[in-house]
């Protein structure tokens, strides 16, 4: 049977760390990094979430500010919200809840916060920066499984990485981190023909596309490491229940390890955001960060600022 990677503990030795760096920023240096996070509309879920991320950060020493804006605000109100938030020298990451209403456009709002302060690291100068091997803030799901696999494996150095989606929030960050991590990396999706023949190839298999259950026991090489990032809530009432893209119960006798869901992936998801809140404070102080278990962020191999062959 494969071996359960405990996300929960795992997230609870992060946030750990994280209290601990926080404390020392404010002995030495007075500093006390700041997490806001928008909410817009009343989604019980969002608010759920929501709430979680402040208690947190309240936990590890931080200060948490929560907007919680009705369903019907504009989108006008919100960049102002938002600049606010960028001018607020106590606020050192933001993060706006996604979705968001129809009616507002959420390329116009991940535009206007500040790449400095956007710890979920969706403004495209953080996405640039990430497809290019450098510095910025990475998403913290991608950054939680990356955390999960070399708790598992150590180093990733040269291990067949295959990711299942290529969505802008895990699929393709994700498959940028473990290329840096120097992965061979393959990435699987809807429109791939045979996934099961191309899943099975990966020593690791990460599994992000929103489909309960999909990941059966012949998608999975014997003794691969499998990190579960689906989580879709099925069922009513007493049966309400959180479902992975993974089948747990095949998947387990072919895998070496796995995430479960819940207590996998998602609360490290919550433990990378306040470390990314931690690094943004300490760069915007001009203060050393302090190394996570992903490493410097120093490019290796990068792309040739032109062209090899002209
Ligand atoms: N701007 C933005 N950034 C996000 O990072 C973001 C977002 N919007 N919108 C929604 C998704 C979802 N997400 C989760 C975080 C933690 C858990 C988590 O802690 N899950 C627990 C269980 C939760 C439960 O019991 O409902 C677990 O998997 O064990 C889940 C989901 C962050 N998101
Ligand atoms: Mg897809």
């Amino acid at each position: 049977m494969a071996l359960l990677i405990d996300g929960k503990a795992q997230a609870r030795a992060l946030r750990a760390t994280v209290a601990d760096a926080v404390r020392r920023l404010g002995t030495h240096q007075g500093l006390v990094p700041g997490l806001a996070v928008v909410l817009v509309g009343d989604d019980p879920a969002s608010q759920v979430y929501v709430r979680r991320k402040g208690e947190h950060a309240r936990e590890v020493g931080m200060r948490s500010f929560e907007h919680a804006l009705p369903a019907a605000t504009s989108q006008a109100t919100l960049l102002e919200r938002i600049a606010r938030l960028n001018r607020d020298p106590e606020v050192h990451g933001i993060l706006v809840q996604l979705p968001l209403p129809a009616h507002i456009d959420p390329e116009a709002i991940i535009h206007a916060i500040d790449p400095a302060k956007d710890v979920d690291g969706f403004h495209p100068l953080n996405v640039g920066a990430l497809a290019v091997g450098g510095e910025g803030l990475a998403p913290c799901t991608p950054l939680g499984c990356i955390r999960l696999l070399e708790s598992h494996l150590g180093e990733l150095t040269g291990k067949h990485a295959v990711v299942l989606g290529r969505s802008r929030i895990v699929g393709r960050p994700l498959a940028s981190l473990l290329l840096k991590k120097d992965c061979t990396v393959t990435v699987a999706h809807s429109r791939t023909p045979n996934p099961a023949k191309i899943c099975r190839q990966g020593d690791i298999l990460v599994a992000a596309v929103g489909q309960p259950g999909l990941v059966q026991g012949d998608w999975v090489k014997a003794g691969a490491t499998v990190i579960d990032v689906g989580i879709t809530r099925l069922g009513e009432g007493d049966s309400r229940r959180l479902v992975g893209d993974v089948d747990a119960a095949c998947v387990s006798r072919v895998a070496g390890a796995l995430t479960p869901v819940p207590g996998g992936v998602g609360p490290m998801t919550i433990a990378c955001l306040l470390h990314n809140t931690l690094i943004a404070a300490c760069r915007q102080h001009g203060l050393p960060e302090p190394d996570g278990a992903t490493g410097p962020m120093a490019p290796r191999d990068g792309l040739p600022l032109t062209h090899p062959h002209g």
